[in-house]
């Protein structure tokens, strides 16, 4: 790796084991300026992994910034990869632009490609931070705010399912969310499980101190004829009473469904709770069902934020683990200014043809000139199928040597289902 440490005099690297919890939380609460009380304190599971927590040390010992890592199995198009989630960074305020992030990241990379992870992913903070070290913005969500009412579409089978409605409950309720939360997602890139009991029960806690003068959590839940859920939103209204009468807010912050008729039965009960008049939707995949089904979309007031970041750590790796929605045969001239061992061209080709339209392709390195130029923060970008090459070629993010090559490949890293992650880690 091309060392990018720069720590001033007397500064260290260190691992922080679960015995400076404390010390780690403070830093991160300076860091981000939050804070808490025992009370909730109580309620909320702490999700960091301490063994895959490190810190930057003062020179007297105190930690001047932290960081850890999820080991996540990321969908990828077609398949999964081993991925490493950045999670928890922070920096003391008195502490920042002393080059501590950028020596963060270089240990996080090199301790992810010793685990064997080729990815890592995260979500930003601020937009600004993390494409200097090559990762790219790989995944939008869509936050939309609806009225009470809002049509849908007739879908079939939407009739015979039936709602429930209660107060959600961590410990009862988690595990069986969890399961209609994968299969919702089956097949979603980015579309990243909760695969710990302390990461499912943290999606659901509800300290009073979070509730923003809201009801308790509730938890609406669409089941079959059998009972079997196939859908459910978490939510909280807000009550609002005006002149004119009640005008509550209808918060939801998770709402996910396995097919099409259970999304529908389920959004036509969010959007016709009494009592209220507005919908804030949760993150949404920018093609999720609800979008289609509305009848009158332009009632919408939509909000897209950049959702996943994605970095290659080990870049033929990376493109192995994935599919391909066409066949391609492409040579890639890749930057790579942190880890050279990805810069150069790498010639990606698929071959045998899948019945299920899902190509694979081998990577290898070439001398080939190459078709396309770019840095490994736009191949970040595209590796979940979400972006198109062609668009980064248009914004003249990638350099097309060979522009007859762009569209192929265009086609080729894209994918139909659009990525996200339901939920921030
Ligand atoms: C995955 C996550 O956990 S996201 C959470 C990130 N954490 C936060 O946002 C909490 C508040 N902020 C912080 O803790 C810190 O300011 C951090 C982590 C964002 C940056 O840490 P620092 O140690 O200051 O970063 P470092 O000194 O290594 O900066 C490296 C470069 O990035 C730039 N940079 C760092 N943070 C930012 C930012 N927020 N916006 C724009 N540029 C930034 C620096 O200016 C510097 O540029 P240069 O190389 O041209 O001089």
């Amino acid at each position: 790796m091309a060392t990018m440490s720069r720590l001033p005099e007397g500064y260290r690297v260190v691992a922080v084991p679960e015995t400076r919890q404390t010390e780690f939380l403070e830093t991160d609460r300076l860091a981000f300026a939050f804070d808490s009380t025992p009370e909730t304190d109580a309620i909320v599971p702490l999700t960091v992994p301490f063994d895959r927590t490190m810190g930057v040390e003062a020179p007297d010992g105190s930690l001047a910034a932290v960081h850890a890592s999820f080991p996540f199995t990321l969908p990828v198009p077609g398949g999964s990869v081993a991925c490493s989630g950045l999670t928890w960074v922070g920096v003391r305020p008195d502490q920042r632009r002393r080059g501590l992030l950028t020596t963060m990241i270089d240990s996080h990379f090199t301790r992810s490609l010793d685990r064997g992870e080729p990815v890592s992913a995260l979500f930003a903070a601020e937009h600004a931070i993390y494409g200097r070290f090559g990762y790219g913005s790989a995944a939008d969500d869509l936050r939309v705010k609806l009225s009470r009412g809002a049509a849908l579409r007739d879908v079939p089978g939407s009739a015979d399912l039936t709602v429930r409605f209660t107060t959600l409950d961590a410990f009862a309720h988690r595990d069986v969310l969890d399961a209609v939360h994968r299969a919702a997602g089956a097949g979603r890139p980015g579309w990243i499980t909760r695969d710990t009991e302390v990461l499912r029960r943290r999606q659901l806690v509800d300290p009073p101190a979070w509730r923003d003068g809201g009801e308790p959590l509730r938890l609406a839940t669409v089941h079959d004829t059998a009972g079997e859920v196939r859908g459910y939103a978490t939510l909280r209204r807000k009550d609002v009473w005006t002149e004119g009468g009640p005008r509550y807010e209808v918060r939801v912050r998770e709402a996910v469904a396995v097919d099409a008729a259970a999304a529908h039965r389920l959004w036509s009960f969010v959007l016709d709770l009494d009592l209220t008049a507005t919908v804030e939707g949760p993150m949404l995949p920018v093609d999720d069902a609800l979008l289609h089904q509305l009848v009158d979309p332009r009632g919408i007031v939509p909000k897209m934020v950049d959702n996943l970041w994605v970095r290659l750590l080990d870049v033929p790796a990376a493109l192995t683990a994935r599919r391909y929605a066409a066949p391609v045969d492409v040579v890639l001239d890749v930057r790579d200014a942190l880890l050279p061992a990805n810069a150069g061209r790498w010639r990606v080709t698929t071959a045998t043809s899948p019945t299920d339209g899902a190509w694979e392709a081998r990577v290898e390195r070439t001398e080939d000139a190459a078709d396309v130029a770019l840095d490994v923060r736009e191949l970040g970008a595209l590796y979940l199928g979400g972006r198109s090459l062609a668009a980064q070629v248009r914004a003249g993010l990638v350099t097309p040597v060979r522009a007859e090559a762009v569209q192929g490949a265009a086609s080729a890293f894209g994918w139909p289902v659009a990525p996200v992650c339901s939920w921030v880690f």
